[in-house]
This record gives C-alpha cells, structure tokens and sequence, in this order.
C-alpha cells in the first residue's frame, strides 16, 4: 500500500514563522485561509479590490493586492481559478517571485499544461484537497478533514516535501490521509474523475433517471426524491462503509436490482467512452479546448450553464428544499457569501 501520511508523521515546524499568502478567496481560498489560520500560521490574503476582498476583511484577515501579498510572502499559494492563474502569475505573481521562495497549487493543470512555467530558483509543489473548499473548512470545523495529495514539481531548498507536509497538515489534509503523487497524476486523476464520474457522470446518471421517470408520466417531486434527494443517503453509507455497507442496508430486492440492472447502464461501452475522455485528457485535448473556451468569453460554458439552471430537476427541487428546513444550503454560490461557515 503507498504511504499514507496522518498528523502523527509530520512535523510542521518547518512552515512555522513563515509567511503565507493565499491568492484568492473563494471556494479553496477562504477553507485554507481559515485553517491555517486557527492553526496558527501567518497568512495574508492576495486578491484584488471586490468581493472576495471585502469578505476576507470581514473574516479579519489582512488582505493586499496578489503582487504586495507574494512580495511578503515565503510561501505563495495560487487559489484563483485555473483559467485566471496564468495573467495574475506572469502580471503580479512572477515578478515576487525572489530565490528560494515556494510556488504552490491546489491542482497542477498550469503547470502540468505548460500554461505557467516557474523559474528554477524556486520551490514548486502541489496540495490538493481530495474535496470541495466548503468541505475543507466544514470537516476542519468538526475536528475532522479532506484528504490531501501533495507532489514536487521542484525542490530548490530541500525542503519542498516538508513544506507541503506541512501545509496539508495545516488545512487539516493529514487528519485523514495525505499521499505523495505527481503533477501529473494528479492533473489527469482530477480531470478525469471530475469529468466522468464525480460531477459530469453523477449529474449525467441523475438527470437521466430523472427525465426517465417524468416523461414516463411519474411527478417530477416523486422523481426529484428517488433520483437526486436519495442519491446523497445511499452515497453516505458507501462512504461510511463503502459498497457493502450501502448493500447491507438496503432491501434485497434492491441488491438483486443493483446486481443485474446497474452494469445495463454503465457496461461496457460506458468504460470505452470513459477511456476517451481519459485521453483527451492525456493528449492535452481538453485542456486546449478550456484554454479556447476561456479566450473566446466561454460562449458553450455561458449557454449550457444557463439551459441547466432552468432544467425541471432543478426548478422542482428548489420548491422541495424549501420544504425541508433541514436541508441547509451551505455552500452559497461563487461571490458574497461564498464563505458562508457552517
Ligand atoms: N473548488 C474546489 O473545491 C477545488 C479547487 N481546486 C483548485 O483550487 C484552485 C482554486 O479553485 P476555486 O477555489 O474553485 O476558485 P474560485 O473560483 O472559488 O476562486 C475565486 C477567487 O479568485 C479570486 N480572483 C479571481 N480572479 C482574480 C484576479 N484576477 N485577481 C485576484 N483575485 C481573483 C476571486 O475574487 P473576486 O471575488 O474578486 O472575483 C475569488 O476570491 C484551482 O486551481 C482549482 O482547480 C482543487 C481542489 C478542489
Ligand atoms: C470534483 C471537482 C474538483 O476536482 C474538486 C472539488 O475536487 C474541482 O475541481 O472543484
Ligand atoms: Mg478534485
Ligand atoms: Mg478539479
């Protein structure tokens, strides 16, 4: 089994009495601020004059423009959005970048992608929650956390294991488990699960079922329940317990169903189409195509995003939460109040 760093294995004090600046607020950005901060370490905040700033001031963090923040800093941690990093690093990060200082990320596509090439007399690595921001500061909340990878890309000072050691172990990442991986490993496992199984393949099975159910003539509020509300009971126990757990819960009428039904809905083929996606992920297809999207206004990203906020599934569950007080809505939408603690 790889080696699985927890709290007991690090030591932090190598992170200790140096200044860290966390480039953006938002979802990753507050969760790191925040944990680090209650873990004692230094942070300044670097962003630039709006909302983010106003809430990361609110939050009681000193707060700077991206290029004073990395001029302070030792350690620079990049969390703005991966299509917005290469303009602020060439125009405000890179020229703070002295000798010996650390470049870090909380994914490696620039990187990985060429997009940002860091200069030689710098430490480079990567954190990167196993999770959502929101998630990162909630489980820190409750004394738990998201699992972590850490990767070198560069190590100039020796240290640049250490550090990311000790930086996953100061957002709470080695409370539940930090491994050592790659660039890119890590770029083109996060694509890939983000795109064919976590968000764009659970989204695609959800919708379906949905649709499925509706246009057979069921209610939607029946179909909302059975597809999307039920989905995060059934996946709590496959996380607590994992497949078996969720098994020995429900009926056997439902294992039977699961057995024989599931793999007519992802077989084969559905494995094929996913080795596609894998490698356009490889190739450098996919990231190509965000760099255009990004270049070009986003004019696909704008259309799909406002088509699926329309959607039934969403109109009809909105009504439905409402009625379920217990349902809180915890993580609001990027922009004020994104960090809303739980
Ligand atoms: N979201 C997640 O849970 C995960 C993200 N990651 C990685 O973490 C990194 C950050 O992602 P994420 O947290 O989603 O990012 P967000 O979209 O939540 O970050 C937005 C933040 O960046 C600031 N920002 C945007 N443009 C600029 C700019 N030009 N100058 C200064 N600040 C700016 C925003 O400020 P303003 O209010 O002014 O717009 C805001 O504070 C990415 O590399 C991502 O891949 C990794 C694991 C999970
Ligand atoms: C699953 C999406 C993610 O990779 C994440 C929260 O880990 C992201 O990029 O936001
Ligand atoms: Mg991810
Ligand atoms: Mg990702």
């Amino acid at each position: 089994m790889a080696k699985v760093y927890y709290d007991k294995d690090i030591q932090e004090e190598v992170l200790r009495g140096k200044k860290i600046a966390v480039i953006g607020y938002g979802s990753q950005g507050h969760a790191h601020s925040m944990n680090l901060r209650d873990n004692g370490f230094d942070v300044v905040v670097g962003l630039r004059k709006g909302k983010s700033w106003e809430q990361a001031e609110q939050d009681g963090f000193d707060v700077k423009p991206v290029r004073e923040a990395s001029e302070e800093a030792d350690v620079i941690m990049v969390l703005l959005p991966d299509e917005r990093q290469t303009q602020v690093y060439q125009d405000e990060i890179e020229p703070a970048l002295n000798a010996g200082k650390a470049l870090v990320f909380a994914h490696g596509f620039n990187v990985h992608f060429n997009q940002i090439v860091p200069p030689e007399n710098v430490d480079v690595f990567l954190v990167a929650p196993k999770g959502p921001g929101h998630l990162v500061r909630r489980t820190f909340t409750e004394g738990a956390g998201v699992p972590a990878l850490i990767g070198v890309f560069q190590d100039v000072t020796g240290e640049a294991k250490q550090l990311a050691l000790a930086y996953s172990k100061g957002i709470g990442g080695s409370r539940a488990g930090v491994l050592e991986t790659t660039f890119q490993e890590e770029t083109e496992t996060d694509l890939f699960g983000e795109q064919a199984v976590l968000c764009g393949g659970l989204t695609s099975l959800i919708k379906a079922g949905f649709e499925t159910l509706t246009e057979a003539g069921y209610q939607p509020e029946v179909a909302y329940f059975e597809c999307l509300h039920e989905m995060k009971l059934i996946v709590d126990l496959i996380y607590e317990g994992g497949l078996a757990n969720m098994r020995h819960s429900i009926s056997d009428t439902a294992q039977w169903g699961d057995f024989t039904s599931g793999p007519r809905v992802v077989n084969e083929e559905t494995k094929k189409r996913m080795a596609e996606i894998l490698s356009d992920i490889q190739t450098g297809k996919f990231a190509q195509g965000w760099v255009l999207e990004n270049q070009t206004n986003r004019p696909q990203f704008n259309a799909i995003n406002e088509r699926e906020k329309k959607q039934q599934i969403e109109v009809v569950g909105e009504e439905l939460r409402e009625l379920m007080p217990f349902v809180k809505k915890q993580t609001k939408q990027k922009g004020v109040g994104v960090h809303a603690e739980s």
